[in-house]
């Protein structure tokens, strides 16, 4: 019996054979091969913009990605690099740009961005650029908005994402991401298939906590304020978790929670026309203190002591489209 080690050798002298004999040969040019997605530049370019107005400032932190989609693939094919804009010069435009345009909106930024890449090269056929916006707040001080001094406020993850293709109209995504969330009532999950498979009670009053995730696209670039946009999604979000603060709003899943968030987004915000979420069940399960004694403990209801159990878990998610939808990405 060959040992195995005289089989690894002997394919790996194969491979090197084959490979040697493909290197004369260019598969891509003989037109064997072609690319599927491809394109290069520069991730997490840190960028804080300090705009001032006299003595008040406002502060935009991001973590900025490029990434260009060149007309050739001279550089990959032949190691030819005289169409690169190297992932250095994409970090330096960035700095550029915010020097000479400023800052409002990661919407607007990487619209910004998309623009000059496609009409300073004009071998750029697509370029898409990514936002992650750090939660900075103004603080307050005795109920008054400091000039210049910020809190780290991390309720929620801002982030938007543009594409645009030359001669195409940009695609804008924003999102949110890490909004953690729990309630401790108004929630249940009963009447669910009862079966072999089932060994969950119905549960008229339980836990509810997730992670929301939202992305959404809008129809049009035109006349949004992206500020207010992904403000008013979060509250959305947030209404339909918690509702009003004395008796809350009744949730008989996370699927219907999910979706009537959804649904009050789209029926609020015209120029959104698809939004996808996902909310994670992070369970908390009602510890059993059944099995005690009364001599330890004296009564056998429970409502006080729950084990959080994160692995594994329920993660829900659904996108809702208006219907003269079509995706354009
Ligand atoms: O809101 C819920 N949806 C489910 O689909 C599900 N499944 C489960 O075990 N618990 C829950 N909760």
């Amino acid at each position: 019996m060959a040992s195995a080690k005289w089989s690894y050798e002997h394919k790996v002298s194969n491979i090197n054979a084959l490979s040697k004999e493909n290197d004369s040969i260019d598969n891509f040019k003989a037109d064997k091969y072609m690319f599927g997605n491809y394109g290069y530049g520069k991730n997490s370019v840190k960028l804080l913009h300090v705009s001032r107005d006299g003595p008040k400032h406002t502060i935009k932190e991001y973590e900025v990605d490029t990434h260009l989609r060149l007309s050739t693939t001279d550089d990959y094919v032949d190691g030819n690099n005289r169409n690169i804009i190297a992932t250095d010069s994409q970090k330096n435009t960035i700095y550029v740009l915010a020097k000479k345009f400023g800052i409002k909106t990661p919407e607007e930024f990487g619209l910004l961005i998309c623009s000059h890449f496609l009409y300073t090269y004009r071998h750029v056929e697509e370029v898409e650029v990514v936002i992650e916006q750090y939660p900075w707040e103004r603080l307050q001080v005795n109920n008054r908005p400091h000039n210049h001094a910020f809190i780290f406020d991390p309720i929620a993850t801002r982030h938007a994402t543009l594409v645009q293709r030359r001669n195409e109209s940009p695609k804008i995504t924003s999102g949110l991401k890490n909004m953690r969330v729990l309630k401790t009532t108004q929630s249940a999950f009963t009447d669910f298939i009862q079966d072999g498979y089932r060994t969950l009670p119905d549960d008229n009053d339980r836990i509810f906590s997730t992670i929301v995730t939202a992305n959404w696209s809008y129809s049009t670039t035109q006349g949004v304020d992206f500020d207010f946009a992904w403000d008013s999604v979060k509250n959305f979000i947030l209404q339909k978790f918690a509702g009003p603060p004395d008796e809350g709003i009744f949730s008989p899943s996370v699927q219907n929670t999910l979706y009537l968030s959804e649904k009050l987004i789209l029926d609020s915000i015209q120029q959104i026309d698809r939004i996808e979420m996902s909310m994670p069940n992070k369970h908390y399960y009602t510890v059993d203190l059944s099995k005690f004694p009364q001599s330890v403990i004296d009564t056998k209801e429970n409502k006080e002591v729950y084990q959080p159990v994160d692995k594994p878990a329920g993660f829900i998610y659904a996108e809702l489209l208006r219907k003269n939808h079509v995706s354009k990405l």
